[in-house]
């Protein structure tokens, strides 16, 4: 397998899958930059190398073909401003002036495509069929688009003389630009810096953990997270369970949780998992008290109940002060740290504190010499809006793809490079 510390680009040009998928305001003006700052060094590697540079991504889920508001057009400053170098834009990844851009490529130049889902070869699924649609048009629909995302792929590949993929957010699609297009560049395919780094964090933390090793699983609902938590289950020494998913597990146990949010069809699933956990000798870590309210905003009047013993009309949105406190604690006795999901709402200010203290305490166990990885758009969120991003020891720019990942599934962007 190529690596790109090896690779030699010189004269080459390499085309890079990255994961600019990031949010915008409505001026249209990137708001988080993370990925963007993520995927500097693999492009600096490629230009320092004297290579020049193909960057393609996607830009949010459109299903009509070119969209205003999604066009990579609107991300340029913020690459720029990062890079230090000027991008020039392919409005059309597939038009002439795409290829002619991209042949005319001189080393240390930098070339961005239009937004790769503009065109529904790019995810090889048919669009715009009707509601009604017959089973014999769904698979001839399907068989066109195979045949013209293979052209799509073809095209893309022709841009450019190595792939690099950069995509971790991305690579547990199996699109044309993260998986089909490896198969063009047998000999020049490779990971990038974030890619490699990802991969070897998570493999760090799955695989030879410093122990104790702690998870802190969040979020609102437990049915998105029951594979991660059961994989988890074999690798932690114990489970900090905090946020919305609590209650189900409070409500299964046969708690009160008053009008908090429940799955009530998850209660034999939360049933099963403190079930096994004990069954493996892993500690769960509830939220003793939970912060509750009536209605969720500003300015609703706050009171602490017992997570399992909440009263009618009342709903829990963040931890409380004892499990702010027992969380701390318990994270501050741990080697490795995992963390996926907020404890609480933690978007409005009233119901942010538990989601900080979590923040806080995994990065004073990191400056203290823990290993600490954080994952999933809200903790990221989270850890960026305290400023601790620095204080912890990796940040992923993954999410469903890291939850995959961790889940110990094949990531379809990774095998492609690995076969
Ligand atoms: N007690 C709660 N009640 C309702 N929603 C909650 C609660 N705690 C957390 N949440 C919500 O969970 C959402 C994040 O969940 P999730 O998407 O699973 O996290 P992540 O993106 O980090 O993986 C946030 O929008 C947050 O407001
Ligand atoms: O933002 C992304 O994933 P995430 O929301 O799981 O972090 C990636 O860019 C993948 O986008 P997709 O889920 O539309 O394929």
């Amino acid at each position: 397998m190529n690596s790109i510390d090896t690779y030699d680009f010189r004269g080459k040009r390499a085309i890079i899958r990255v994961d600019f998928n990031v949010p915008l305001n409505d001026k249209l003006e990137v708001t988080d930059d993370t990925r963007i700052r993520a995927a500097i060094p693999t492009i600096k590697k490629v230009l320092g190398g004297g290579g020049s540079v193909i960057l393609m991504s996607h830009l949010g889920r459109p299903k009509n073909g070119p969209d205003d508001k999604l066009s990579l057009r609107n991300i340029i400053p913020a690459i720029e401003s990062r890079l230090g170098v000027k991008v020039d834009f392919a409005p059309d990844c597939m038009g002439d002036e795409a290829a002619s851009k991209a042949a005319a490529l001189s080393p240390g130049q930098v070339l961005l495509l239009e937004n790769l889902r503009f065109y529904a070869e790019e995810e090889g699924k048919p669009r715009g069929l009707p509601d009604d649609a017959t089973d014999e048009q769904k698979a001839e629909a399907k068989k066109i688009i195979k045949e013209s995302q293979k052209k799509f792929t073809e095209k893309l590949a022709s841009y450019a003389d190595c792939y690099i993929n950069d995509a971790f957010g991305t690579a547990h699609r199996a699109h044309a630009s993260t998986a089909l297009i490896a198969d063009y560049f047998p000999k020049d395919k490779m990971f990038g810096y974030v890619m490699e780094g990802e991969l070897k964090a998570i493999n760090l933390v799955m695989e030879s953990p410093q122990r104790p090793f702690a998870a802190v699983i969040g979020g609102s609902k437990v049915s998105t997270k029951i594979e991660i938590i059961e994989r988890l289950i074999e690798k932690v020494d114990s489970l900090i369970i905090g946020g919305g998913m609590t209650f189900t597990f409070m409500a299964a146990r046969g708690g009160r949780i008053g009008n908090s949010i429940c799955e009530r069809d998850q209660f034999p699933v939360a049933l099963e998992i403190l079930h096994k956990a004990e069954s493996a000798g892993v500690e769960i870590v509830f939220a003793e008290d939970t912060l509750c309210a009536e209605t969720l905003g500003e300015d609703a009047e706050t009171r602490l109940y017992p997570s399992d013993d909440i009263p009618d009309g009342w709903g829990g949105f963040d931890i409380g002060e004892k499990a702010r406190a027992a969380f701390r604690d318990h994270i501050l006795r741990c080697k490795t740290i995992l963390w996926n999901g907020p404890v609480g709402v933690f978007e409005i200010e009233k119901f942010a504190a538990g989601t900080k203290a979590v923040a806080e305490a995994i990065a004073e166990a990191t400056a203290a010499g823990a290993y600490s990885l954080v994952g999933g758009g809200d903790s990221v969120a989270a850890v960026n809006k305290l400023g601790l991003a620095d204080k912890v020891s990796y940040v992923s720019t993954g999410g469903g793809a890291l939850l995959e990942y961790m889940e110990g599934r094949e990531l379809p962007g990774v095998a492609a490079i690995m076969k």
